[in-house]
């Protein structure tokens, strides 16, 4: 794997006033992923993009982007950032065009008319860039603010929030919009506290509550360990180990013995196959002839949810 393209190592965050919002925080994040940061409101999303963009001190710790430390190297780390705040802010009566190549500049990049208009383009501005801002439509606003981030050829993106408040069209749009960012080589950070969108987006997942990681796993690792599903049967005699008979099902004893345990894809058993489901039969069958009496049984499925709601209540 090559080298990340942010590394976040041992982090903290004190505000003034002494609240600790960011402790110990350590991320890698990938070239070229769409990595989603997911925590409730008030966990620390915010303080971590914006100790990564260099917006605010941390207490300790190190941030480097694409080689360069975010302190000693401040102008080379950040002008490899786009940073898509929620909202517009009081720009209301200038132009598209104006807002857009003026951010550019902030940066202390030449004007590159081309690049403006490339941008303007794969966001379909370009026919708005002489409107006011004032005059576009939320989707279009948003739009601008990611254009104004790309303005200075960033190669990663920070999205806060990108659909917070935002109707169920909008955040489909927003989210092709991403994935063709993504696409054109730009890796992507966003933060949500929608399990939704994590879901539809990300490559990774991290999670972050008071100010901690709690968890950063692949999406599709994630996802499925949550498509898997758990039949256990309550024995009416405890066993010491699964009989031999029963192998093939790689089932595990549970509570003193007294429970088996069968984990399996909970994807497959709907469907014409209904793979699972003649499993299912089967091991019934088997625990059968092995002699074994179950009084009762149950399944159980997880969903992010769940883990989600798990993650946050532990801590
Ligand atoms: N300037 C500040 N001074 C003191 N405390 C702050 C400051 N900024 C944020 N905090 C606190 O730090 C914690 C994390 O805030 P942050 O905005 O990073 O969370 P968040 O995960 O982005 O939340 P949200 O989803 O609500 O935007 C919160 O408890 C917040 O009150």
């Amino acid at each position: 794997m090559s080298e990340p393209i942010i590394r976040v190592s041992a982090l903290n965050k004190i505000y003034e006033g002494g609240f600790q919002a960011l402790k110990q925080i350590d991320l890698d994040i990938q070239r070229g992923e769409i990595f989603a940061l997911l925590g409730p409101n008030g966990a620390g999303k915010t303080t971590l993009i914006s100790v990564i963009c260099g917006l605010v001190n941390a207490t300790s710790g190190q941030v480097v982007v694409d080689g360069f430390d975010n302190q000693a190297d401040y102008r080379e780390a950040r002008s490899r950032i786009g940073l898509v705040p929620q909202e517009l802010t009081n720009e209301a009566f200038e132009t598209v065009w104006n807002t857009v190549n003026f951010s550019r500049g902030l940066f202390g990049k030449p004007p590159d008319p081309e690049h403006i208009e490339r941008v303007l383009k794969s966001l379909t501005l370009w026919d708005k860039r002489h409107n006011r801002l004032i005059t576009l439509s939320g989707g279009m606003k948003r739009r601008v603010l990611i254009a104004k981030a790309l303005s200075h050829e960033p190669r990663i993106l920070f999205l806060d929030e990108p659909t917070a408040g935002v109707d169920v069209g909008l955040r489909r749009e927003m989210w092709d919009v991403v994935r063709q960012l993504r696409e054109s080589g730009v890796t992507i950070i966003l933060t949500t506290h929608y399990i939704e969108e994590a879901e539809e987006m990300a490559d990774r997942i991290g999670v972050i509550n008071n100010g901690e990681i709690v968890l950063v796993e692949d999406k599709a690792a994630l996802m499925r360990k949550l498509g898997s599903k758990q039949l256990a049967l309550h024995l009416h005699e405890p066993l010491d180990s699964v009989p031999l008979a029963l192998a093939a099902y790689d089932l595990q004893l549970a509570a003193n013995g007294s429970e088996l345990i069968y984990t399996y894809d909970a994807s497959r058993t709907g469907g014409a196959e209904g793979q699972e489901s003649s499993t299912i039969s089967a091991l019934l069958a088997d625990v059968e002839a092995a002699g074994l009496v179950f009084k009762d049984l149950h399944t159980r499925q997880s969903s992010l949810e769940d883990i989600f709601v798990d993650l946050v209540k532990e801590r």
